[in-house]
């Protein structure tokens, strides 16, 4: 059974303006040698922050966590971690950037690749919230979350539509 009983769809624009002020928190605690996205979800949040930071120097981990669930309604699953694609060194002077933190199972297998790394998410969870250094907007356990690059427009049925369904 999925843990999340509740929907938190996101635009672009809101999106956006927290990855803003994301930067803006981050800028207070530079300088910074530069970014790394953990792929997929940290890629366009890491592209606002470096554009509004300034910072050129951008790498990625590239971990994979969740799979399809078998409720086939688009909520997720997690499996076993599998990291494609990992950095040298410890991290120290990079801002380490996810879109969200959830069980906070990525961000424990990220911290422990990059122990020096500043980790920074737009989203937290209170499982996860733990591990990270910086994030902007909390979200109960129970939601999951849909980023705009994860929608599309649609119908939406009338509320009085929907009663007794
Ligand atoms: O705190 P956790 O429970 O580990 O969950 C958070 C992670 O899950 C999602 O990534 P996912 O592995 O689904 O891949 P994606 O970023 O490629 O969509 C999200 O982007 C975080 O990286
Ligand atoms: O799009 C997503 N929304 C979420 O709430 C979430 N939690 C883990 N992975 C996630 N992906
Ligand atoms: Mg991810």
């Amino acid at each position: 059974m999925t843990p999340y009983s509740k929907d938190f769809p996101v635009s672009w624009e809101e999106l956006h303006r927290n990855a803003r002020a994301l930067s803006w928190r981050l800028l207070e605690q530079g300088p910074w040698k530069g970014i790394i996205a953990i792929t997929r979800g940290g890629l366009v949040p890491a592209a606002i922050l470096c554009r509004e930071m300034d910072i050129r120097l951008i790498d990625t981990i590239c971990i994979v966590s969740y799979s399809e669930g078998e409720t086939g309604e688009g909520a997720m699953k997690q499996g076993d971690l599998n990291v494609l694609k990992g950095v040298e060194g410890d991290g120290e002077g990079f801002i380490l950037v996810d879109d969200l933190v959830d069980t906070g199972r990525t961000a424990a297998k990220v911290r422990e690749m990059l122990p020096k790394a500043h980790f920074a998410t737009i989203y937290a969870k209170p499982a996860g919230k733990p591990l990270v250094d910086t994030f902007i907007t909390e979200v109960s356990q129970d939601t999951w979350i849909r980023f705009p690059w994860d929608m599309e427009y649609t119908f939406s049925t009338p509320l009085a539509d929907r009663q007794g369904k």
